[in-house]
Order: C-alpha cells, then structure tokens, then sequence
C-alpha cells in the first residue's frame, strides 16, 4: 500500500479501551502478512482525561488528530448525570466537535443480521440495510439556548439546523450507496407532517436527487412509522437516509433488532477526503459493565471492516467480516468475556489465510 496509514487512536472512557483494544488486535492480525501497514497514534481524551486535567479536546489534540488519516474510537462519556461532568459537555465538546471540525457529515451505520444470531424480533427476515444518517446538522448543532432558567418559566430551545447544502450532500451519498447495492432502494425517513420546513427541504432534495437515478426505487416513512417497519418487516429496508437526531434513534432500534448493540458499528465519514474519517461502535462507554470485561468488542472489530473498506481494502474488511460471522454463528448462549471473543476473531482470521 505504500506508507504506513496514520491512525489515530481514542480509546476513551468505560468499556471503550477495552473494546478498542480487541479492535486492535484485529486490525493487527488482518494485516500481517499483506502490504498494509499502521502508525498508531494514541490519544487520551474523555470524561476521564477531563476529570485529570480539565481539558475536553484543546486546539492542539485537534490539530494533532487532523494529520491523521483515519480515527478510531471506543466511546466516551461517564455515567449519566455525573455532577463533576456537568461543566464539560464530553459528548459535545468531544464527539460532536470531533464530527463536526472533520466534517463527518456522513454516519454511516449498517445493520445486518448474521445467520445464527438471536434476534428479539420472531421473524426478522433477511435484515441488511444500511443508515446514512446526517452527522454535522439537525438538532446536534449546539443551536439553542434557555431563558429564565430554573424558574417554572424557563424557556428551552434546541433549534434544528438543515440546509441545502447539507441536505444534498448527504442525499447525495444515499443514492449513490443505493445504487451501488442489489436493491438499490432508498427510504427517506422524516417527520415531514410537522416539521414542515426541514421536511419539505429533505423531501424536495430527494425528488431532486432521485431524478438523477432512475434505477432506485425512492419511497418515504414518518419516522414513528419507521420504528414500527424496523420491528415488524426490517427486510424491507434497503438504504434509509434520516436526519442526524432520527438516525441516532433509529441506528440504536436497527443495532437492537439485529443482534444487540454489541454488534453495531459506525463510520463518520468525510467523503471528500478533506479530514480522517473516524470508526465508532454505535455504543457508548457503557458505565455499568466497564472494568469487568464482559463488553462485547464485536460493534468496535466490525467498525475496523469500515475503516479497511474506507481505504479501499474491501478484500481485508470481507476477512473481518467474514470472522465475525463465522463467530457469531456458533455463539449461541455462551457468556464469554472481551478477551475471548477478541481471540476466537483473531484465530478466524488466521484460519482463513
Ligand atoms: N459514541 C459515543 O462515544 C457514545 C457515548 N455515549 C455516552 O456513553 C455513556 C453511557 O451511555 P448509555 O446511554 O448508557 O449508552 P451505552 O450504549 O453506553 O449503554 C446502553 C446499554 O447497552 C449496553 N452495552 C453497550 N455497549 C455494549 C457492549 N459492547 N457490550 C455489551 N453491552 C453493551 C450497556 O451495558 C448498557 O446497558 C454516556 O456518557 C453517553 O453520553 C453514548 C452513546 C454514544
Ligand atoms: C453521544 C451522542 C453525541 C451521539 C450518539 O449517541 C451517537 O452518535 O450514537
Ligand atoms: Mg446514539
């Protein structure tokens, strides 16, 4: 491949070290042997790094994590409602600053379910769709504020940013991921009953963008209707482009229904190349079970497939993929710890060589 890719590396708090750190050692097994070749760059940000030092993410970690070509990360954040994190924001200030300055403004976040995996659903059907969910816009924007806080009067407002822009990129992307798959079917998922304005724009650049590809078969869904579909026919779902607050509810239910949130992995992608796309599981920090090494590693080792796909290594991340599925498969009720689902993945992958 050339020079060594760049990545930088953010384990954050709670189960995200751990988690990354199977990742890793994934990452490590699907290369050897082949021309690619990482420079790990580790950086320690979070609410835990806040509580040691006071700082969120300085100019310096940003510019620092820019001459990087692609991130992972764990999760971050503590425990919901932590007083001593009050001041920080580590979910905007960190994750959201992060997506927002690299320009992530795609999230893209597939949901499929493996042959073998137990899903709550009775009849799930062949579920394989994928989320593109805007990642700089919508309500996440910091847009807002309060009057006459903590009085009965107060006043809270959380404006939704949506503009033309974002809008057509990010549909943009949808119907070329649509197009590119076997269905080539694209779902818009919004509220556009009531929220009239940014409904109308999403729904207008649909149309618009669709015109230009006539092979995918275009249809939309309110967003409370989409959770009924996601639970009773998640098979008919192809590509769902949605909004960055309906895309971050929606990819929890999606991660739910086909296997557990342990299994649902992310990439922020900045398509133009501009800045390093970074490679989440769709989970967070996961206070309750961090320490005890009991995290399923799996969404983290399937968001390393995305970031092999990212590079172009489509051949190493179908390996990851197919490691994973050949473990998920044979689970079955078995409670094995971070570490040993970290091993039978690695061992897949050196089974498959
Ligand atoms: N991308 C990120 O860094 C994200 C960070 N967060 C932050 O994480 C913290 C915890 O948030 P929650 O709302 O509790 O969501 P969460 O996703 O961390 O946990 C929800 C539930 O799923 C379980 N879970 C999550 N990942 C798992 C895994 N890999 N294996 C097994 N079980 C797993 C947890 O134990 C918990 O019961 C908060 O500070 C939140 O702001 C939340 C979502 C995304
Ligand atoms: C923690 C939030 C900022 C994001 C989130 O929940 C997500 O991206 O899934
Ligand atoms: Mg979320």
């Amino acid at each position: 491949m050339g020079e060594a890719v760049r990545l930088a590396v953010i384990p954050g708090d709670g189960i995200g070290p751990e988690v990354v750190d199977e990742a890793l050692r994934v990452l490590a097994a699907v290369s050897d042997g082949t021309d690619l070749e990482f420079e790990q760059t580790r950086f320690s940000l979070g609410a835990q790094r806040y509580l040691d030092t006071g700082d969120v993410l300085t100019d310096d970690d940003l510019v620092a994590i820019k001459g990087h070509d692609a991130i992972l990360l764990g999760a971050v954040g503590g425990v919901p409602g932590d007083p001593r994190l009050a001041g920080a924001n580590i979910e905007r200030g960190l994750l959201l600053k992060l997506r927002f300055e690299l320009d992530h403004y795609v999230n893209l976040r597939p949901s499929v379910l493996y042959p073998g995996v137990a899903s709550p659903l009775a009849n799930p059907g062949h579920v394989d769709f994928v989320v593109v969910r805007e990642g700089t816009e919508g309500p996440y924007v910091g847009n807002g504020g309060t009057i006459r806080a903590g009085t009965p009067h107060e006043v809270a407002n959380e404006v939704s940013v949506n503009t033309g822009y974002g809008v057509e990129r990010v549909v943009r992307y949808a119907f070329a991921a649509a197009s590119a798959r076997p269905r080539k079917r694209l779902t818009l998922v919004h509220k556009t009953n009531v929220l009239v304005f940014a409904g109308s724009l999403w729904k207008r650049t649909v149309d618009a963008v669709g015109a230009e590809y006539p092979d995918v078969t275009v249809d939309y869904l309110h967003v409370d209707a989409a959770t009924i579909f996601l639970v009773t026919d998640p098979a008919r779902f192809d590509v769902i482009v949605t909004d960055n607050l309906f895309g971050d509810i929606l990819t929890d239910l999606a991660g739910a229904i086909s296997g557990g949130i342990g299994l649902a992995a992310s990439g922020n992608i900045n398509p133009d190349g501009r800045f390093p796309s970074m490679f989440e599981p769709v989970h967070g920090s996961a206070p309750d079970i961090a320490g005890k090494g009991i995290a399923d590693p799996t969404a983290a080792i399937l968001s390393i497939a995305l970031l092999l796909d990212h590079l172009g290594r489509a051949g190493d991340a179908a390996k990851v993929r197919d490691a994973v599925a050949a473990d998920v498969a044979e689970r079955g009720d078995a409670k094995r710890s971070t570490s040993e689902v970290g091993d039978a993945i690695v061992a897949r992958i050196g089974a498959l060589d």
